[in-house]
């Protein structure tokens, strides 16, 4: 596919008379890893909503690898994980596996379920349990390993780390390398600058609607004039 991956153009987005987003611009290349940062209630969640027409858009526009946003067609190369992730409490792992695989078209095959949970460290018997028995980050963990098991061309993941130990973190990065490595663009926010810093190729700053930094964390550090991506980060919304 040629042309950016994403292409945001003077998104703006009310909730009732609250204004969200001022007009947001941003392009995601195919190919690369893009992180989006910002305080809580910056509006990443609602740009997310907006890309994934789970709301309308008060003004702007979104391609995605170049169709507008709306067709549902658009939305077919991409896999998404949202920042709350809930699965139907009463299905049990392989149930739920199962069924995000059947939406996809695809087939439900043991072994890359199994070696796609140990690659996440999911116990494989939270396979044959139920959802209402999972922690936090088990169930995280859970939709993680479904949306990286549709192998699409785009990945859109609101806070992936929220809720994983450590470990399961350290894979879930090496995961995303891998992903990209494989030619897949990656879209995600996080909290953690030091994942950004460490994973992403570019990031962008949403600050108060807008974006207030688009580029390399090594640029966002330099333009700042500080040593970590944290205090660039305060320094870009003071
Ligand atoms: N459905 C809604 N109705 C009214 N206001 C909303 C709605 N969804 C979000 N908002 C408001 O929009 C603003 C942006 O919220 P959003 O969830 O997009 O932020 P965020 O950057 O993802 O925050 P966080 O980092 O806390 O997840 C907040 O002020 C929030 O209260």
């Amino acid at each position: 596919m040629t042309g950016p991956a994403l292409r945001f153009q003077q998104v703006v987005k009310r909730y009732g008379a609250a204004s969200v987003l001022h007009g947001v611009d941003l392009e995601l290349r195919a190919g690369e890893c893009f992180g989006l940062v910002g305080v809580n209630g910056a509006g990443k969640t609602s740009l997310i909503k907006c890309l994934l027409d789970f709301c309308a858009l008060d003004g702007g526009s979104i391609e995605i690898f170049g169709q507008p946003h709306h067709r549902p067609a658009a939305r077919q190369p991409l896999a998404f994980v949202p920042e709350r992730f809930t699965p139907p409490y009463y299905l049990t792992g392989a149930d739920f596996m199962r069924y995000l695989l059947s939406l996809q078209g695809l087939p439900y095959q043991p072994p890359a379920v199994e070696a796609m949970l140990a690659a996440l460290d999911l116990a494989p018997d939270a396979l044959r349990r139920t959802v209402r028995s999972y922690s936090k980050g088990m169930t995280q963990k859970l939709g993680l390993a479904a949306c990286l098991l549709t192998r699409k061309p785009l990945y859109v993941l609101d806070e992936p780390m929220s809720g994983l130990d450590p470990k399961a973190r350290a894979l879930l990065k090496d995961q995303l390398r891998s992903l990209r490595q494989a030619g897949s663009t990656v879209f995600l926010t996080s909290h953690a600058l030091a994942d950004v810093d460490e994973l992403c190729d570019r990031m962008a700053i949403l600050h108060d609607g807008r974006i207030r930094f688009t580029g390399t964390p090594a640029a966002c550090r330099a333009q700042y004039g500080a040593p970590t991506l944290e205090q660039a980060f305060l320094t870009c919304i003071a």
